[in-house]
């Protein structure tokens, strides 16, 4: 790909997305140019992934075809008006903040702008990222395909509608935390009875990790993979019975919609 990508924002999603478009190929460091106000984390990205490094954002504006604003919600509209009378007149704007709106991004530009909302997850970092996306009215089916491109090259993407945008919140971008505290409390679990923790940790995760690949690559119910699992009269199902007990799917479901509710309140 021959255009630059800025990224305004280099705190862990943008860190992630970076390494992961850097490190797929898709572009070179040298036509990514990254800001942020805090010139230690420009010093990893610039260290890590050899891209520029600016701390002025207007550089990114005047430098970038597209631009990925990888800033917390709270300082969206004054990095956008930072920007907005300095970007490129065929710019494509990235928004990956949650809980903000096409028409949130659109107004605070104050000017027809072509744009994508997306919602990506930080495994992109390790090329296992998932990102939904969605695009405003403004932008050619060929710009929709160089994000899209942008977004594979570190993951799988969902074209969705904005309404599922907040339910895509709290199954995919918020939802590594919660993965992440489960191979956290199986690794627990395991040191309390003996298991050395560098080994638990790694006998979790890669637990979790072929869990998923069989229910993305065999097609199988989850319920009946569960069930390959359970031994008649084996140690399986008391795990699954305690967990039932202890309300697991409860609290998965109930985390879940809050989360899902606070995406929507933001
Ligand atoms: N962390 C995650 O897993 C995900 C985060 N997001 C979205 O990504 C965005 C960023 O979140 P995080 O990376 O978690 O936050 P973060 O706090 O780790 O990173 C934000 C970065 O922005 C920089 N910054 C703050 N004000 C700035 C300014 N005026 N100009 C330039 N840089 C500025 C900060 O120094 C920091 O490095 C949020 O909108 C969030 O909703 C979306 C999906 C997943
Ligand atoms: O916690 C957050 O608000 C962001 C959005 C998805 C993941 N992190």
């Amino acid at each position: 790909m021959n255009k630059v990508i800025g990224f305004i924002g280099c705190g862990n999603m943008g860190r992630a997305m970076i390494g992961g478009v850097v490190k797929s190929g898709l572009l070179k460091p040298e036509n990514v140019i990254v800001a942020d106000g805090y010139k230690g984390s420009l010093d990893i990205a610039s260290s890590e992934y050899g891209v520029n490094t600016t701390m002025d954002n207007k550089e990114v504006a005047k430098t970038s075809d597209i631009i990925v604003l990888s800033v917390k919600p709270n300082v969206y509209n004054s990095v956008i008006d930072d920007i907005k009378d300095f970007v490129k007149e065929d710019v494509v704007i990235v928004s990956i903040a949650a809980g903000k709106t096409i028409k949130d991004v659109e107004g605070a530009f104050g000017k027809d702008i072509k744009m994508v909302r997306t919602m990506p997850n930080t495994p992109a970092l390790v090329g296992e990222g998932m990102t939904g996306i969605c695009p405003n009215k403004n932008i050619s089916k060929e710009e929709v395909e160089e994000v899209v491109n942008i977004f594979k090259s570190f993951g799988k993407i969902e074209i969705i509608d904005e309404k599922l945008m907040e339910v895509f919140i709290s199954t995919s971008g918020s939802s590594p935390a919660y993965v992440f505290m489960f191979i956290e409390a199986m690794a627990d679990a395991a040191v309390a009875d003996g298991m050395p923790r560098n080994k638990a940790y790694k006998m979790a995760a890669q637990a979790v990790l072929g869990s998923a690949k069989m229910v993305l690559e065999t097609g199988k119910h989850p319920g009946e993979l569960k069930d390959m699992v359970c031994s008649p009269g084996g140690t399986t199902i008391e795990a699954v019975a305690t967990l039932e007990e202890y309300g697991f799917r409860t609290a998965v479901i109930k985390g879940m919609r809050e989360c899902t509710k606070k995406a929507k309140n933001m």
